[in-house]
């Protein structure tokens, strides 16, 4: 099964697109088929979008610690143009999605707009049939020796605070608005709450958080949220912890917010960000022998096999962690495996993440909560306050973690809360990835000044407290 398989693909997220460019490389003949714009929700409604605010917002926040660094403003402030922002915000988006498409069938994609639903009927050799409902009206019956489905997922709604897509809205409908909102509202601090929460803060936005735990992000590293939560509460945002959203309701210019105790919230706009579901409906799974995991997700295992024959799955529909580039590896793995290539299967442990707040977010491997729950490993923390291209640059908080293997010194994991931690937490995935002891990594030449001196320093004092920690050990062990 390898050259010209007839492969169909539902959905064109980056589990959907990078599948499709594997699999006509590897020689296969491949239709595409999405709903809403080739690149998916990531391009069109959440990564791109949501990362392009931020550049904007993140703009502003340097602007506005210019007099730490001795300049000053003669002129106007700087202010956000709210319309330019969202216009900006639309075209980058759209632009990537046609770049996307035009790669796709430059490549030899049969790329085709419609919504798409797998055939419970098999061909006499097992092949499949999924039936395309085409943005043209058009039905094409599309026959195939594979099918994998990348149907991500949609925002979860509330029962009582549906979206109307002009006070109260997902965050696919922010880029919709005209003005800056006068008091916004957002429920939910997991990452896409943080994130939006911190870049309307970065406009001038008065911010309420809604918290239903004891702090923002509560699925990270937890020395990290701290300062993320303090930078939040420095710069004016209201944070209501430990607070369930149970209603939002418009009034007339407005709309408000029920908190789990009755108390309410008024603002101009509330955006819901509570979480995700995953597009499994109308796809005819059930009936394909396509089984759904607890959580509502698609069952896969490591090569991104679902339960029946020939049927792969790959990205937020799977459950697997929802990022971009693990979709587009489970996309990857899934044609790699479908048409007999060299495969390995999917490893999460390597996975950098990264969460776009100011400061960024990033980490990879090892979490010190997996360390505090018992893991044998020696964590180390370097402040930034300490790095002298920190101090020059007027980097008041920030750190980096490294995590290390007690008894071998291999660094497997590592956090880093900086501005542009998104670029410095490559070398340590690298160590992650490589196995690199905490020697290896504290011998390597690092610029002078440089944030990165801040990771080979960590290196250096992880190797202390190993050592340390082998000491103490010893001595323990003595009678
Ligand atoms: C606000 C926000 C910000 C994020 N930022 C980041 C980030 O910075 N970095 C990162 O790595 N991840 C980020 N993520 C996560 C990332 O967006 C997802 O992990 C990624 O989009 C998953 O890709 P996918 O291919 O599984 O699905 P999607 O990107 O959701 O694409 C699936 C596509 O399939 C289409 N589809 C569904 N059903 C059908 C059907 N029956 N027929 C045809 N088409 C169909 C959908 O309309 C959609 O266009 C963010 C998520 C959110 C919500
Ligand atoms: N920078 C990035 O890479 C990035 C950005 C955004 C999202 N993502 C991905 O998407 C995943 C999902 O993130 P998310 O933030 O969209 O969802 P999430 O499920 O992680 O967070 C939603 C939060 O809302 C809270 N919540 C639910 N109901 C509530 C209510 N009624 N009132 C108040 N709070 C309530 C939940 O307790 C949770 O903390 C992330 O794990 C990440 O992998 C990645």
């Amino acid at each position: 099964m390898r050259e010209g398989s007839r492969v169909v693909i539902i959905g064109g997220g980056p589990g959907g697109y990078e599948a499709a460019l594997t699999a006509v490389q590897l020689g296969a003949r491949v239709t595409l088929v999405e709903d809403k714009g080739v690149g998916g929700s990531a391009v069109l409604t959440d990564v791109v979008p949501s990362k392009t605010l931020i550049a904007s917002a993140e703009w502003l926040h340097s602007v506005e610690s210019a007099d730490q660094l001795g300049i000053v403003a003669t002129g106007e402030p700087f202010r956000a143009s709210f319309s330019a922002i969202n216009a900006r915000i639309r075209d980058l988006a759209a632009h990537q999605s046609a770049d996307i498409k035009n790669r796709l069938i430059t490549e030899g994609v049969d790329v085709l707009a419609g919504r798409a639903a797998i055939s419970s009927a098999l061909g006499a050799d097992g092949t499949r049939f999924v039936r395309a409902e085409l943005a043209d009206g058009t039905v094409r019956d599309l026959e195939a020796e594979i099918v994998l489905i990348a149907t991500g997922a949609t925002p979860r709604e509330l029962p009582d605070a549906k979206p109307d897509g002009e006070r109260i809205l997902n965050w696919t409908q922010m880029y919709g608005l005209g003005e800056l909102p006068r008091h916004l509202v957002v429920v939910g601090s997991g990452v896409t709450g943080a994130e939006f929460a911190g870049a309307y803060n970065a406009l001038g936005v008065p911010v309420s958080l809604v918290s239903s735990r004891d702090r923002v992000l509560p699925n990270e590293d937890a020395d990290g949220a701290a300062v993320i939560e303090s930078v939040f509460a420095r710069r004016g945002m209201t944070i209501v912890s430990r607070r369930r959203a149970m209603a939002a309701r418009r009034v007339e210019d407005g709309v408000i917010v029920t908190l789990d105790d009755g108390s309410e919230i008024e603002a101009s706009h509330c955006l819901m960000a509570v979480g995700s579901t995953p597009n499994t409906s109308h796809l005819g799974l059930q009936e394909a022998g396509v089984s759904l995991k607890e959580s509502g997700h698609i069952m896969v295992d490591k090569v991104s096999r679902t339960t029946a024959f020939r049927v792969y799955a790959a990205g937020d529909v799977t459950g697997s962690l929802p990022l971009a580039s693990v979709a587009a590896m489970q996309g990857r793995i899934a044609m790699n495996h479908a048409l007999g290539d060299y495969v390995e299967p999917l490893d999460l442990a390597g996975v950098a993440s990264n969460i776009f707040t100011a400061p960024e977010i990033a980490s990879v491997g090892v979490s010190q909560q997996e360390v505090d729950e018992g893991l044998d490993a020696v964590v180390t923390v370097v402040p930034l306050t300490r790095n002298p291209r920190a101090k020059m640059q007027g980097m008041t908080e920030g750190f980096v973690k490294l995590i290390a293997d007690s008894a071998n010194r291999v660094i497997i994991g590592g956090v880093v809360v900086a501005p542009g931690a998104s670029e410095f937490i490559l070398p340590i995935a690298l160590a992650v990835s490589s196995r690199m002891t905490a020697d290896e990594m504290a011998s390597v030449f690092t610029v002078y000044p440089s944030l990165s001196g801040s990771i080979t320093e960590a290196a250096r004092q992880l190797r202390t407290s190993v050592h340390s920690e082998h000491i103490r050990r010893a001595l323990e062990r003595r009678p």
